[in-house]
């Protein structure tokens, strides 16, 4: 197809898109939330996002838009700036830092002037400018009039929902009871940004050592290097990132794939690795007949029980949620779950580690034990065909793809998942793993893949095995 007809052809589909947008909310007589105004997870315009029609025409708007501009542009601008695009990150994470968009949320829509934004945190107003520039260049944040700047609906997910004279008081605590997504940028902005820049150099003088390691200069995982007291502040921070997780999916995703009525009352849902608990406690809300053991390494434990007193004290005086300190490179203490649930772990390991947390579960496992993994799984940027024959009859495991010409994994609108991989590879040589690559690790680990339930509105699915 020629680069015309290609245009024309994405154009067309950009069109029937914003025509199906269009159509849902005019029927539902709302608007679609605009760009310029805060985010407001209450607004019902939001709620109908989640509606099949908006989050499929959604997906094509991203990949179309990307595609016919990567079509158009100066491929070797679009290359350079590609190599720029640590400044984003770094730039958002500063702004997080500062705690600008706390401060221009009191400001409110006419904004506050760089001299006014970079007070509290006494930093240079010229430089907080560029920075804030930068941003609004690229949908974050909003330049009102010249120097002067807002919030917009982007920014303003980086809230954490507390008055900024609070949060520069209490450097400490600034994280602590927001929504997560400040946590997960600052995380993923320092520690990920610090270490990718060392993925070339991994590869090209091959050692033992993942970027992470060679851009902190340990020798440790991260995650042993987290529990050093010096480092605590990075467990409070990830523990809450990993709730910013949770916030970047629809609310009830967890119940968007196995169907948790089916274990019965009084079933045992091991929480392997839970972090917070924030998933295990929304399962346990809804299913209160269900128990639950959170594991985790001490520190994040100490922070899961102080989350769970807060937000489901029931559950814990009737010590139908309980906490263990486990590391699951050893045994599986726990003999009579009827799930082990793994949410976001397997993909933070390789084989060789994700093999030996599976066999240590299978040891410990019933006949009966449901292993649940969520996860996203990797599509390939290719047509599937013929990729795997094995894993092609388990039920729910198809899903569809894209029309032509846009890529079959709509492009751009699925890009966390390629990213996340990469995080993943640097910073623990984990991996997102595609439908055949967790077949083949469980078979070998002794659980059989037996369903899949993509959750709808979300890139996550539910990997369910039982014991071979
Ligand atoms: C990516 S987080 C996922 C947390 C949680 N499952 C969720 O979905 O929010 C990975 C978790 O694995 C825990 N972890 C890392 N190494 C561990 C080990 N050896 N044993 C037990 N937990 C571990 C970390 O403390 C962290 O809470």
């Amino acid at each position: 197809m020629g680069s015309i007809t290609t245009l024309r052809r994405l154009a067309a589909i950009l069109t029937d898109a914003l025509d199906s947008v269009d159509s849902v909310y005019q029927k539902a007589g709302l608007n679609f939330p605009s760009l310029d105004e805060p985010f407001d997870p209450k607004n019902e315009a939001e709620a109908l996002r989640q509606d099949k029609a908006i989050t499929a025409a959604v997906n094509n708007i991203m990949a179309v838009t990307a595609q016919i501009s990567a079509t158009v542009c100066d491929p070797m601008r679009l290359a350079v700036n590609t190599s720029n695009a640590m400044h984003i990150s770094s730039c958002l994470n500063a702004a997080s830092e500062l705690n600008v968009v706390e401060i221009l949320r009191e400001a409110g829509p006419k904004g506050a002037s760089t001299k006014d934004i970079a007070a509290p945190s006494q930093s240079n107003p010229g430089l907080v400018e560029r920075i804030l520039r930068l941003l609004a260049t690229h949908h974050i944040f909003r330049e009102v009039s010249p120097g002067v700047f807002a919030n917009n609906r982007v920014s303003s997910t980086l809230d954490k929902g507390k008055p900024s004279s609070v949060i520069f008081a209490n450097r400490e605590d600034r994280l602590t009871g927001s929504n997560g997504i400040a946590a997960l940028v600052e995380h993923t902005a320092e520690l990920c940004g610090k270490s990718s820049v060392f993925l070339a150099d991994s590869m090209l003088k091959p050692s033992d050592k993942l970027p992470f390691n060679l851009a902190y200069r340990v020798d440790e995982p991260m995650f042993l290097w987290m529990q050093d007291p010096k480092n605590r502040s990075q467990v409070s921070r990830f523990a809450v990132a990993m709730q910013g997780t949770g916030a970047t999916e629809p609310p009830d995703t967890i119940f968007k794939g196995f169907d948790w009525s089916l274990i019965t009352d009084n079933g045992l849902i091991v929480d392997v690795g839970g972090g917070i608990g924030h998933s295990s406690l929304t399962i346990a809300k809804k299913f209160p007949s269900l128990r639950i053991i959170n594991q985790d390494l001490g520190p994040a434990l100490e922070i899961s029980k102080r989350y769970w007193k807060e937000h489901f004290p029931e559950h814990l005086e009737s010590q139908m949620a309980q906490f263990q300190v486990h590391d699951f490179f050893t045994p599986q203490p726990v003999k009579d779950a009827a799930v082990f649930m793994l949410r976001y772990i397997l993909h933070d390991w390789p084989d060789k580690t994700v093999h030996n947390i599976l066999c240590h579960l299978r040891d410990a496992a019933l006949p009966t034990t449901k292993l649940i993994v969520i996860e996203k799984i990797q599509p390939f940027a290719s047509l599937e065909e013929g990729a795997g024959s094995r894993t092609e009859n388990i039920p729910g495991a198809a899903r569809p793809t894209a029309e032509p010409p846009l890529l079959p994994n709509w492009g751009a609108a699925t890009a966390d998942l390629y990213l996340y991989d990469m995080t993943m590879h640097v910073m623990l040589g984990g991996v997102e793993r595609t439908l055949e690559a967790f077949y083949d690790i469980f078979l070998e680990s002794g659980w059989k893949l037996v369903e899949v339930h993509h959750c709808s509105g979300s890139q996550l699915s539910h990997l369910i095995a039982l014991p071979v």
